[in-house]
């Protein structure tokens, strides 16, 4: 069983420890509002019958009075309540959104950690997190009154009753005792649904991503099957861990009537025998299953958080791998001066068996062009990835002007970067505003000029693109992301030109206009191509996974 009070939440729940405290506070303050009202109704009933009762308020007419009393302490209690309810979700509102900020902190921290894929992650930022709402605006204010509220009602019970008062006390451990059994049961299972769900959400994002590709070689039908499948399992594993829910909670409910049955048959003998008075035992009556309730509540909501709790156990592990950002705090050598070189640098990605990247050394001085070149696979991507410290050396290490790249500081070091990628990442906006993505204060007439020399001329600058890219050829994307890259180094001033194929979709003539302005763009560059026109720019060619190097 996940322990009663995950520590890790709560510390970082921070901005929420006084709304957790309200929420307590309200709490137990509705449940003096309980012990009032007992005590009003069983004098007022016991009035009604016991003529020889003191506290007789007079005849039915004197009723008025306690009944006005009963509904006063009604309506505080229903005021109490929703404070309670709205103090309770604006604390869960804050954790999520911490929660989410980290999470986000820990992403950008590691971009290019494959360890949690995209759609995993935006599942658990959004549905994911949003199961916390059951253990801050339920689970843990109930907690915390389960903590205060027996206490009270069994000492208000024993100041009237001790026998009473005793039962409640031998009876009420059992609760937790067999919710401790019941959740180690439980546990596990909750794990497995929430691995489930978070597989169905995959499926669903992966499958509508590549429709088009199912659609033309015919199997989108069959993914359907799968789907369908997937979702059969998953909704196997809700109604097993409803069964369970359903199961001990009537297991708790039968427990505390059993006890609640107990106190009522000791006290009704004692009523019989005259040995309580009616007022007091209908006092105890009322009280005791309040003693239980707030116990019992936490079984119940217990299972209410648990989707949160995994989640949040998803989201903390996230946030620690997060926590170790790549590189130091060395401010970086400048590459105007300063060679790179990479010393035996192999890359082994987490889980694989073999490296990508084995044992790769060279020397990139500045101003010069080297040019990576291998078969498929063999590790150029990768070794791009490195010096751009997304991807931490496995073994070997790279150093910029002596110093270890690992020490110094990526923002600062990504600032004399300018990258274009395979795929390059464009986000929704103007094709204008992506290439501003090099250097925010470029002018129109400076975006423009990037797009012609990048082969872009028939690019209209305001035109709109879609999420990632959608609406552009990919030759388009590309022409876009060196634009991007020029304006990056004449206004942003990068060093470097980090390409990984450039200049691939592009006709021979963009090409060439494109590849002149990679070559007057006057700084160094480590590209990856195997495209002629480019490799005759480059200085020197290294061979990456096991290819014989040309110079
Ligand atoms: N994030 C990742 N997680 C695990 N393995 C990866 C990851 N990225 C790449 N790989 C694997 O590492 C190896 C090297 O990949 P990389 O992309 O660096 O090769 P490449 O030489 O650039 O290939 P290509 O010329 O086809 O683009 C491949 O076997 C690839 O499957």
């Amino acid at each position: 069983m996940a322990p009663p009070l995950d520590k890790r939440l709560v510390q970082r729940a921070t901005a929420t420890r006084g709304f957790l405290v309200a929420v307590a506070l309200t709490g137990i303050a509705g449940a003096v509002c309980v012990v009032a009202q007992a005590w009003l109704i069983s004098r007022a009933v016991a009035g009604v019958f016991d003529t020889r009762s003191t506290d007789f308020p007079g005849p039915l007419p004197g009723l008025g009075a306690w009944a006005a009393a009963v509904l006063g302490v009604f309506a505080v209690r229903g005021v109490l309540s929703w404070l309670n309810a709205w103090l309770a979700h604006r604390a869960s509102a804050a954790v999520k959104s911490q929660l989410r900020t980290d999470i986000m902190a820990a992403r950008l921290a590691r971009p290019a950690d494959s360890s949690v894929s995209s759609s995993a992650l935006i599942t658990l930022v959004t549905q994911g997190l949003d199961a916390l709402d059951g253990y801050f605006s339920k689970y843990l204010p109930q907690l915390v009154m389960a903590a205060f509220i027996p206490v009270l009602m069994v000492a208000v019970i024993a100041a009237n009753d001790l026998q009473s008062a005793g039962i409640i006390a031998v009876t009420l451990p059992l609760i937790p005792l067999f919710m401790v059994l019941i959740g180690l049961q439980t546990r596990d299972q909750v794990r497995r649904r929430f691995r489930f769900q978070t597989r169905l959400a995959n499926h669903f994002a992966d499958l509508i991503a590549g429709l088009p590709t199912l659609q033309v070689f015919g199997r989108a039908r069959a993914q359907l099957r799968g789907l369908r499948e997937t979702e059969d399992t998953s909704r196997a594993e809700t109604m097993k861990t409803l069964r369970i829910t359903f199961l001990s909670s009537g297991v708790l409910e039968l427990l505390s009537t059993l006890s609640v049955a107990l106190v009522a048959v000791s006290v009704g003998f004692r009523v019989v025998d005259w040995d309580l008075d009616l007022a007091t035992s209908l006092f105890i009556l009322i009280l005791a299953p309040e003693a239980y309730l707030p116990v019992r509540q936490v079984g119940v909501h217990f299972h209410d958080s648990a989707d949160g709790t995994a989640a949040a156990e998803a989201a903390f592990a996230l946030i620690e791998a997060g926590s170790s950002r790549p590189g130091g705090d060395q401010p970086p050598p400048d590459l105007s001066s300063a060679a790179i070189v990479f010393d035996q640098v192999s890359v082994t990605y987490p889980g694989a068996d073999s490296p990508a990247l084995d044992a790769l050394s060279f020397t990139l001085r500045p101003g010069e062009a080297l040019v990576l070149v291998g078969r498929s696979g063999g590790g150029k991507s990768t070794a791009l990835a490195v010096l751009m410290g997304l991807v931490p050396p496995s073994v070997g290490r790279v150093r910029v002007g002596g110093v270890d790249l690992a020490t110094i500081d990526m923002d600062a070091w990504r600032r004399q970067l300018a990258w274009v990628g395979q795929e390059p990442g464009l986000l929704r906006g103007t094709i204008a505003d992506n290439v501003r993505l090099g250097f925010e204060g470029a002018s129109d007439t400076q975006v423009r000029s990037a797009l012609d020399r990048a082969g872009g001329s028939s690019l209209d600058a305001g035109r709109l693109v879609g999420d990632d890219g959608e609406g552009l050829s990919a030759g388009e994307r590309r022409r876009v992301a060196l634009a991007r890259a020029l304006v990056r180094i004449e206004l942003g001033g990068a060093r470097l030109l980090v390409l990984d194929e450039p200049t691939a979709g592009l006709d021979q003539a963009t090409e060439a206009v494109a590849v002149a302005a990679l070559r007057d763009a006057g700084v160094g560059a480590l590209l990856v191509t195997h495209r002629p026109a480019l490799l005759r720019i480059a200085d020197e060619m290294i061979a990456v996974g096991g290819q014989e190097a040309n110079r």
